[in-house]
């Protein structure tokens, strides 16, 4: 696999108090000098992104992020904007935020207490909660909250959108969504995935802060990747041979879409064991796919023989014909990715497993998998995906916005890409073969999930310059191709 050598990585909340406090005991940066350079980081962000904005209103919770937005309103001032600022409450008594409250307050500027806005605002700063948000925002908060998102205006977060948590990107209620966010020392994970994308545009601003003192990350953002170029004597022989198993009655489809996108990842051949009555079809629209009707484990056994590598579960159905199919395919013992049904049956039946193992699931699937609900497993994603990468002692594809690939060695890694038109059918079967015909081309359990589920969505947002509504699974074939081939970006 090659990767541009950009590291962006992302900690957790304790992990950023952590930080802060070795940078006052270790560094010698009081918060209050951090906070102040918070200020003029984030006030020079919102200059050059907003450089006609007169018009300033500052909304400010009780804690720290609360003291960052009284300082930021402190240098709009002084810059000559005209600013509006809204307390939720009183800062604690000698914190930093107090301190910041009077001296927003020194230099002239005036603050009011919650209220509707009467003042129209070019755009408006989100001082309410940042690392700090524990619960759901209530009374004040919650009223100012859905008033920023009812007016139009746009809106800058500071360090986190008040609401979101910073930690696993879930809202435990009413939430900012920001037109960008100023993120302070370290990268807050739960910005990354499910409904982090409230940031909005993301700038990190490290305040002077070494990266010394940040300690290890608890996941890192995916970069592009591609594979390298392939060796001029390169034969199909040397680039594997993915078998993709299942399309049960009505859903050929699955198969058929996980074949071809092993294919066009360049498995050197692509088999299919599937239904006899889809054989006819497949073998007419891609003559290059060898699909075989299979009754069950005993015409399973020769391609099985013949395969280096499984993609097992699309449309493979969870009743005697797919059952049988699965358990003889596992019983192989070959690098497998396992989706969609194959997950269902790992479920109702648990067992050993392969070795070299990718599992897919989506939060439905990753639920059922840990006996918790979708939501539970949306709450906090990081945690789903470790745990079941622990548990099935595989490398786990935790999909949906934001999917994370988490290791049974407890790395996570986090996909920056894809868009809401890849909620349709086949994405998932394309995903499945992808990441099979990667592992065909010699890649680790790993490398195959991370570049896998980059390649799929960096091709779903080419496809989707077209637009995402009515975006196919198919349409990411070609754009896949050519950014596995390093020609588009
Ligand atoms: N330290 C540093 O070096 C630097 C820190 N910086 C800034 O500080 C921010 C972290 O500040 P913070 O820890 O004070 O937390 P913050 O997010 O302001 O929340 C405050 C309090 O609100 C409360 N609360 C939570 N949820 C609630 C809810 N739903 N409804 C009602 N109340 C709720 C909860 O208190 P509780 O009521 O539970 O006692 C919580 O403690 C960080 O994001 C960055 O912007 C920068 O200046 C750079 C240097
Ligand atoms: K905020």
């Amino acid at each position: 696999m090659t990767a541009p050598s950009i590291d962006i990585a992302l900690f957790t909340s304790d992990q950023a108090r952590a930080i802060d406090r070795r940078a006052t005991d270790e560094a010698g940066m009081p918060g209050y000098e951090l906070m102040n350079r918070a200020a003029a980081s984030a006030f020079a962000m919102l200059r050059r992104r907003w450089p006609a904005a007169r018009r300033l209103r500052v909304v400010c919770g009780t804690g720290n992020n609360g003291g960052d937005g009284y300082l930021v309103a402190r240098d709009a001032r002084a810059s000559g904007c005209e600013v509006v600022l809204f307390a939720l409450g009183e800062p604690r008594p000698g914190s930093d935020a107090e301190r910041a409250r009077r001296d927003f307050e020194k230099a002239g500027g005036v603050v009011h207490p919650w209220g509707p806005p009467t003042e129209p605002a070019d755009v408006i700063v989100d001082a309410i909660y940042g690392t700090g948000l524990n619960r759901a925002p209530e009374g004040v908060a919650k009223a100012a909250i859905e008033a920023m998102g009812t007016e139009g205006a746009p809106i800058l977060a500071l360090d986190v959108p008040s609401g979101v948590s910073a930690d696993t990107g879930a809202c435990p209620g009413v939430a900012v969504r920001a037109e960008a966010t100023a993120c302070f020392i370290v990268h807050k994970r739960g910005l990354h995935t499910h409904q982090g994308e409230r940031a909005g545009a993301i700038e990190l601003f490290d305040l002077g802060v070494p990266a010394s003192l940040r300690g290890t990350p608890d996941a890192h953002l995916l970069q592009p990747a591609t594979l390298p170029p392939r060796p001029r004597d390169a034969h199909k022989g040397t680039n594997g041979h993915v078998l993709v198993i299942g399309g049960d009655h009505g859903t050929g489809g699955a198969a058929r879409m996980a074949a071809e996108a092993a294919a066009r990842t360049g498995a050197g051949l692509v088999s299919v064991a599937t239904r006899e009555e889809n054989v006819l079809a497949m073998n007419a629209a891609r003559p290059e796919l060898m699909a075989r009707g299979v009754d069950g484990p005993q015409t399973l056994a020769p391609l099985l023989d013949k395969a280096s590598v499984l993609a097992l579960g699309p449309g493979l159905g969870q009743a005697a014909w797919g059952h049988a199919l699965w358990t003889t395919a596992l019983d192989a013992n070959l690098p497998t990715v396992l989706d969609a049904d194959g997950l269902n049956l790992l479920h109702a039946e648990p067992r050993d497993l392969p070795g070299r193992l990718v599992i897919t699931p989506h939060p439905g699937e990753a639920g059922r998998l840990l006996d918790r609900s979708t939501a539970d497993v949306q709450d906090d994603r990081f945690a789903a995906a470790r745990e079941l990468a622990r548990r099935f002692r595989a490398t786990v594809v935790l999909k949906g916005n934001g999917s994370l690939v988490a290791t049974p060695q407890g790395a996570v890694f986090v996909c920056p890409w894809g868009n809401p038109g890849m909620a349709s059918g086949g994405m998932g079967d394309t995903l499945t073969g992808i990441i099979a015909g990667l592992l065909a081309q010699g890649c680790d359990a790993t490398e195959a999930a991370c570049l896998g589920v980059g390649l799929h969505a960096r091709a779903a947002d080419v496809a989707a310059r077209a637009g995402e509504r009515g975006l196919l699974a198919g349409d990411l074939l070609e754009p896949l191709r050519r950014l596995l081939n390093g020609r588009e970006d």
